[in-house]
């Protein structure tokens, strides 16, 4: 590990339900990794009730050098907007349905090398987005996707399979909806399919909304996907799939620092992956480089 990112003392947060995956064993290679690097830590295993609450009582109680987020999108978020404007940097041990963030950030899918980032790795700053007082850090959406977030976590199965088909069955009877956007670069008027406010690029499902979307230039981007006849639908999806999404016709992209979404139709919408009511009037805020995460050592300084 470089000198200057030494840490010594680790918190790790682990949800035991995330992906539907077995998590015993991983806790085991936790403690051996951290005594053979003799490094301190604590593990804290969620409840999914108030544990951002108690997260924040053990950050308050102990000062730890990085805490690592263990399961899916919605652990990290967890975690994150805990230490966003802190010192403190997030590590992430990818093991949640889709993983998106840490594979924007190019962390490992292997767990394996996912854990040598414990005692390997650089510290860097990513910027933050607010939304009416709610941090994001990933992609936050309202319409289609976010529908279907809400009837996947109001389900009882997991996974990227279950995801599919409740987006599936629900894609067939969907109606576009109407907002009016005000940003500091451009607005807009109108229906949309669904409406992204994008801080990084692809979903936990590698579709690309916003394939060009840097973690840490101080804009965030709002991608629109306008109405399409249901025929279009496939190949919108492959165009995402392939990077490719702004060959789309029905596409739309402006970048910006700050922007007032007026969700005229109350439309729900999710935050990184959770579901979350804040009202017909959301004001997004940048927060440039305001969160600390641990990545692999690029290869050219390893
Ligand atoms: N012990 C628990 N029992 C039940 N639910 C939990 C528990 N711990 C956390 N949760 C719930 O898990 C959800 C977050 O899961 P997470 O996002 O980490 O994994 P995932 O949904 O499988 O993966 P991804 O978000 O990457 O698709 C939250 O809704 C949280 O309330």
């Amino acid at each position: 590990m470089q000198e200057e990112n030494k840490i010594q003392n680790l918190l790790f947060v682990i949800n035991p339900i995330a992906g539907d995956i077995e998590k015993e064993e991983l806790v085991e290679e936790i403690k051996a990794i951290c005594e053979a690097h003799q490094l301190n830590h604590k593990l804290y295993k969620t409840t999914g009730e108030q544990d951002q609450g108690k997260i924040k009582a053990l950050l308050e109680e102990e000062r730890f050098d990085a805490v690592f987020a263990v399961g899916g999108d919605g652990t990290v978020s967890l975690v994150g907007a805990l230490l966003i404007g802190t010192k403190t940097p997030l590590g992430i041990i990818p093991l949640g349905s889709g993983n998106g963030l840490s594979k924007d950030l190019n962390i490992p899918q292997d767990t394996e090398e996912a854990l040598q980032l414990i005692h390997n790795h650089v510290i860097r700053n990513i910027d933050t987005i607010d939304l009416n007082g709610h941090p994001s850090i990933h992609l936050s959406d309202l319409g289609f996707n976010a529908l279907v977030v809400q009837r996947f976590c109001e389900g009882d199965r997991r996974g990227p399979g279950s995801y599919a088909w409740i987006a599936l069955q629900e894609y067939l009877n969907y109606e576009p909806k109407f907002y009016r956007i005000e940003t500091d670069t451009e607005n807009f008027e109108g229906d949309a399919f669904m409406v992204t406010i994008a801080n990084a690029n692809a979903f936990g499902s590698n579709a690309a909304i916003n394939p060009n979307g840097v973690l840490n230039d101080g804009r965030f981007e709002i991608c629109l996907i306008e109405p399409f006849p249901k025929a279009a639908g496939l190949s919108i999806l492959y165009k995402m799939y392939t990077d490719n999404i702004d060959s789309s016709i029905y596409t739309r992209r402006i970048s910006c620092r700050r922007a007032t979404i007026y969700n005229v139709d109350r439309e729900v919408m999710h935050v990184d992956g959770e579901p979350a009511e804040l009202g017909n009037e959301i004001k997004v805020t940048m927060h440039p480089k305001s969160l600390k995460v641990i990545l692999p050592i690029p290869e050219e300084e390893s």
